[in-house]
């Protein structure tokens, strides 16, 4: 399902972080987000997941107008944000429970299953979130967003604080997902993760730039980063 924003503004007080977003995630592909740090990418992300609202701009899933990003982007996508998106005093097991309820139980209930071998979370199911480490934490997030079976993937620097098995464990999954057709945005510092991307948008004074084909790192560092 294609992903597509349009002039997309955001901004937090008097500084104006996204000025006029425009891009496009297609179908069946991997679409990577750079930029330097505080350029906005999570705050893009955060706005297409439907966490925080845009000041303006639009937003289209499979070419129908999203009009309300919160209820609409939480059913169709799932969103890996940079920090957790889980409650600290539940167990593993109880918030992803809770996470299972949203939606078809029975269905996510399966995904459940399957997800919690690949991402080996059963072994630590019944600790309380708050005494995880940082890539376990991770790992959990990454289940949540994807017991849904999301057609989008938002995806904020994945991979980081997962350990080297479980960093190519999501390479696998991201590689099937898009096979399958799904599409994912994701923002990355990461060259492991931008070699899986399709083609890349780079973020600049709030404004994305599509990045040209076969540019090395440092051309691209040059010209979009430093
Ligand atoms: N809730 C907020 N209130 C005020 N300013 C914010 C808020 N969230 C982010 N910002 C500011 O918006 C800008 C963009 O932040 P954002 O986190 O989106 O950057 P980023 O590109 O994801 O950075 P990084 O690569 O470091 O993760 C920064 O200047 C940041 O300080």
């Amino acid at each position: 399902m294609e992903l597509e924003i349009r002039e997309l503004q955001k901004r937090y007080g008097k500084k104006q972080v996204l000025r006029k977003v425009s891009l496009t995630a297609g179908e069946g592909k991997c679409t990577g987000i750079i930029g330097a740090n505080g350029c906005g990418k999570s705050t893009l992300l955060r706005v297409l997941a439907g966490v925080e609202k845009a000041d303006d701009g639009e937003i289209f899933l499979g070419g129908k107008q999203i009009e309300n990003p919160s209820r609409q982007m939480a059913k169709y996508a799932g969103y890996i944000p940079q920090e957790s998106a889980l409650m600290p005093e539940l167990t593993v097991a109880d918030n992803l429970k809770l996470w299972a309820s949203f939606g078809n139980y029975k269905e996510n209930g399966r995904r459940l299953e399957s997800l919690c071998v690949q991402f080996k979370i059963k072994e630590f199911c019944k600790e309380r979130v708050k005494n995880l480490s940082g890539g376990m934490e991770k790992r959990v997030n990454i289940v949540c967003a994807l017991l849904h079976g999301p057609m989008v993937l938002l995806m904020d620097e994945p991979s980081a604080a997962l350990d080297l098995v479980f960093k190519q464990e999501l390479k696998t999954y991201i590689r099937e997902f898009v096979q399958k057709g799904g599409s994912i945005l994701l923002s990355s510092h990461d060259e492991g993760e931008l070699a899986l991307c399709h083609s890349l948008w780079a973020i600049k004074e709030g404004v994305a730039h599509k990045v040209p084909e076969g540019l090395s790192i440092e051309e691209i560092s040059e010209k979009y980063i430093g």
